[in-house]
């Protein structure tokens, strides 16, 4: 297991931000790729294999049947509470994305575009961390894990982190939260959306979700004094050696450059027409190399805890954990899309793979949270298989410790208290009863994106 831990002095990850708002314009390019005529295409013209595995796997065949795919933002809990005038300050985010928002009345802080075609990562409100792009589904599943502040929560599956942000918000910079993923490239935009959103007491590793034990940390278990002065001595160590590597590397490198321009001189010498292309093109080449270096070598360095605490484990489970699972991604309607360019449907021979893969992560999870503690299990897939099934695999392995329980019922009630000039649709969880009972299924046919939500209670 890795942890990715933070340098004191600062990084500069100009690199990796940049990287990750490259991925980020791209995944929007494509959502505006994904226009409407070509939705309506593919929704009336239903290819033959797309509607196979709707029946294989008992899927609605109108669950997709959208005209649009709606676009959600979520604005930072903090910098809209402060805000002096709430309408001017929302006001103030339409005009820097060019769309109306259209406030999600059962998910606070959540807006969905008026135009689905505005863009977020250009706009100052996104540049400067006020929002950021989370469909309501997605929010669904962090309403359902309700963090409250001072809970230590765990995010198993956490990249590229967008529920991490939410979860941080909810805790109001009070608790912790943790997140495993087992790619340090998606990692990477974890980390760099942390940084944007200004994310604080945030650990993440990279490890295997389903054998991951490092437990919460305690603010009130002391740190013992060896582990400090062992940790202190690790770092000299640590700092010694990285400097000598880089020194080995600077001097390789060096010798590298060396090398490479007598060769050009030779070259210089023998062609002088050719000479300029290939001085240039070497250059790049090498300007390349370096950029790449530091991109990944920053990945490692960071994370994103202010207190010195949260750098241990202690004995404590955690009181909430997430499992978002990795899956077919069926359910999104850019996912089957994309999918269905390339003629790919989700395959029954991969299923075995991706069950026993969601099987461990859940197991795991459950082992790491506290009795009396929540876990929620999440997917973008309407596969019985990798939902329904999945559960019932818990229940059946932990009969008498496990319960599951309604995810929304709490904000359920609350929603017959609020404002009176919300109608009950809008105050209504978009949410249909999955194939079984206390199992939630978000269809893009009722207006977010398409995910499976469940919610269990340590009882022993
Ligand atoms: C659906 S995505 C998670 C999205 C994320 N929760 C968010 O809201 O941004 C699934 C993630 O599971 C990760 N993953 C796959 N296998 C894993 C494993 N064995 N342990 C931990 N993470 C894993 C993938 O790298 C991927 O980032």
């Amino acid at each position: 297991m890795q942890f990715i831990a933070k340098n004191n002095d600062d990084n500069d990850n100009t690199k990796d931000i940049e990287r990750a708002e490259d991925e980020e314009e791209e995944e929007e390019e494509e959502k505006v790729e994904c226009n409407k005529d070509f939705l309506k295409e593919f929704l009336n013209n239903k290819p033959k294999e797309f509607i196979e595995f709707l029946n294989n796997n008992d899927i609605p065949l109108d669950s997709y049947n959208v005209k649009d795919i709606p676009r959600f933002i979520r604005i930072k809990q903090k910098e809209y509470e402060n805000s002096k005038d709430k309408n001017l300050f929302i006001k103030s985010i339409e005009e820097d994305l060019g769309t109306k928002l259209i406030p999600i009345k059962w998910l606070p802080y959540f807006y969905k575009f008026e135009n689905s075609n505005a863009t977020i990562s250009s706009t100052k409100s996104y540049k400067s961390g006020i929002i950021y792009g989370m469909d309501a589904s997605s929010g669904a599943a962090i309403l359902a894990l309700n963090p409250k502040p001072g809970d230590n929560v765990l995010d198993i599956c956490c990249a590229p982190g967008t529920k991490l942000c939410m979860i941080s918000d909810m805790l109001g910079g009070n608790g912790t939260v943790s997140g495993v993923d087992i790619s340090s490239n998606r990692l990477g935009s974890c980390k760099t959306i942390l940084k944007k959103y200004k994310i604080p007491n945030v650990r993440l590793f990279c490890s295997d979700g389903t054998t991951f034990d490092s437990l919460a940390p305690n603010k009130n278990d002391p740190i013992p004094k060896d582990i400090v002065e062992s940790r202190k001595k690790q770092k000299q160590i640590k700092k010694h050696q990285k400097n000598e590597e880089s020194n080995r590397k600077e001097e390789i490198e060096e010798i590298d450059e060396k090398k490479e321009e007598d060769e050009e001189i030779q070259l210089n010498n023998n062609n002088n027409n050719n000479n300029n292309n290939n001085i240039s093109n070497n250059k790049k080449r090498k300007i390349n190399k370096r950029s790449s270096k530091k991109a990944i070598f920053d990945l490692k360095d960071l994370y994103f805890c202010n207190e010195f605490y949260m750098r241990y484990s202690s004995s404590t489970l955690y009181d909430k954990v997430i499992v978002d699972a990795e899956c077919s991604l069926d359910a999104s309607i850019r996912h089957l899309i994309k999918h269905s360019k390339m003629g790919r449907y989700y395959a029954p021979e991969k299923s075995k793979q991706l069950t026993e893969l969601q099987k461990g992560l859940i197991d795991n999870g459950f082992k790491l949270v506290k009795v009396g503690g929540h876990l929620v299990y999440s997917t973008c897939s309407f596969c019985k298989e990798q939902n329904e099934e999945i559960v019932q695999f818990l229940l059946n392995k932990y009969k008498d410790s496990i319960k599951l329980i309604p995810a929304f019922q709490e904000f359920e009630k609350d929603n017959n208290s609020s404002n009176k000039e919300d109608t009950e649709e809008e105050c209504k969880i978009p949410y249909s009863i999955g194939y079984i009972p206390n199992t939630f299924r978000f269809y893009p046919k009722n207006g977010t994106s398409g995910m499976f939500i469940s919610k269990f209670e340590k009882i022993k």
